[in-house]
């Protein structure tokens, strides 16, 4: 188990660059295998994640050259898809919530596709019934072995229908968007989810000869191809480790530029952190956070009720930044509820932060009242165990801000999402080291 130890209470200084987006690595990575032609991809971050599904890749016979920093070549015209059959499967599967998305491009291109249940976040319940309903509706035959909890689809050929998802989930509308594409005929999917790692999957698809419409939106339609090219792909800056640095600076009352952040793709981000008072310049594509030498002042309702900062699929306000905007609340001018309305188990970390001297009232699983400190109160430093990604990086957040040194154990978690974060970090002033 890693281990941070990190003397809080200094501020930092100076510009950070953000890393490739995560969650849209992971969907452009699985849409290698559509394709016997080689596709090229820039801007990979190098997570733990990333380069668990990197390495799935090459096990399944995917060809990868590594050509510069941060981006790689895969050609999948070899496949060996006894591997999908192997205990050595099922094993590096479980690794990462992303392999999920290996079954869609498999199912469409082989006629067959596999996983066991993936990892991923312990923060609540995580089903997958959105993939496979929509697998089936598309013709498939769906199996799983209820014991090695392991998840089959096999057709000859996917034929294109209608369907109304259940629920707009990610990873589940990229799955089924990549089996379509090579599918008979018009697939529409209603209720897809729209968040920018999708419209860049759907542009990259366009790109491999695919036929999608209504990018962007919650309509996708789809015309099937029977087959797709090679093409060259650039990861988007990730939104949720920009809107984290946002959180650190604000937290740290430090003054800080997060370079090139592709504002137009920020949706509601930038939003709610105004909402809590803290100021964002956009420089060009950059945002700028000054020093918040007096604090910052929650923002109300018009009609003065308290304000609430809750999760909605996009264009709402994504669940990955909830854990570090609760963090970023213990040290407001006011009060703020903050409702996780997707995951039943992501703000348990808010214990930690009573340890440490924070205001929080956790009223049931999805929603705690943080009463802020105004900075006339410092959190303490202690030790702590990091729950998951974003939780790990809200309390990272908070041993910065806090005056001693705290220790923060099984930091793997937030390597999962990170890349390089103590180096980055100790480029802007933090005094940080893996120990
Ligand atoms: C690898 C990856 O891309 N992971 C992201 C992806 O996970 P993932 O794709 O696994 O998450 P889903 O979008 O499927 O759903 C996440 C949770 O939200 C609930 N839900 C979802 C949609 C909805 O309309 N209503 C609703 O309540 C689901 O029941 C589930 O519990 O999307 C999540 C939601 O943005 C993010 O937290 C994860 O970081
Ligand atoms: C929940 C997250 O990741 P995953 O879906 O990979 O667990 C996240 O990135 O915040």
């Amino acid at each position: 188990m890693g281990t941070f130890k990190i003397e809080g209470g200094h501020q930092l200084h100076g510009e950070i660059i953000p890393q490739g987006a995560k969650n849209e690595a992971l969907q452009i990575l699985c849409a290698v295998l559509l394709t016997p032609e080689e596709v090229t991809v820039n801007n990979i971050p190098d997570i733990i994640d990333v380069n668990k599904l990197i390495d799935l890749l090459k096990n399944l016979g995917v060809k990868v050259k590594k050509l510069g920093k941060g981006t790689y070549s895969f050609k999948a015209d070899d496949i060996d898809l006894d591997y999908l059959q192997t205990e050595q499967f099922k094993q590096d599967g479980r690794g990462l919530r992303g392999s999920i998305m290996l079954v869609g491009p498999l199912l469409a291109r082989f006629g067959k596709g596999y996983i066991p249940k993936p990892g991923g976040d312990k923060i609540g319940r995580r089903r997958l019934d959105t993939h496979f309903e929509g697998f089936i509706k598309l013709g498939a035959k769906f199996r799983y072995n209820r014991e090695e909890h392991f998840y089959g689809v096999e057709a000859q050929k996917l034929k294109g229908t209608y369907m109304l998802l259940d629920e707009a989930s990610v990873t589940g509308t990229a799955n089924i968007v990549m089996a379509a594409v090579l599918a008979e005929g018009t697939t529409t999917i209603y209720n897809a989810a729209c968040e920018p790692y999708l419209q860049q999957l759907c542009k990259m698809l366009l790109r491999m000869g695919a036929k999608i419409s209504g990018i962007g939106s919650n309509l996708l339609t789809i015309e099937g191809v029977d087959s797709l090219g090679g093409t060259e792909h650039t990861m988007l800056p990730d939104m949720i480790e920009i809107g984290s640095w946002v959180g650190l600076a604000a937290m740290t009352q430090s003054e800080l530029t997060i370079k090139d952040v592709s504002w137009k793709d920020l949706g509601q981000i930038p939003n709610a952190f105004q909402k809590l008072g803290i100021t964002l310049e956009k420089k060009d594509d950059d945002i700028y956070i000054p020093k918040h030498t007096n604090g910052y002042e929650v923002q109300n309702y018009i009609d003065g009720s308290i304000l609430t900062l809750a999760d909605a699929p996009w264009p709402g306000l994504t669940p990955d930044l909830l854990s570090i905007l609760l963090v970023v609340a213990t040290q407001a001018k006011g009060e703020v509820v903050i409702h996780q309305k997707m995951f039943e188990s992501r703000l348990f970390f808010v214990d930690k932060l009573l340890d440490m001297g924070a205001k929080i009232i956790l009223c049931d699983p999805h929603r705690a009242t943080v009463i802020g400190h105004d900075f006339k109160s410092t959190l303490k430093a202690t030790t702590m165990v990091s729950p998951d990604i974003r939780a790990g990086v809200s309390l990272l957040i908070a041993a910065l801000s806090a005056k001693g040194t705290s220790i923060i154990h099984n930091i793997e978690q937030i390597d999962r999402g990170y890349e390089n974060i103590e180096e980055r970090l100790r480029n802007i002033g933090a005094r940080i080291e893996r120990i």
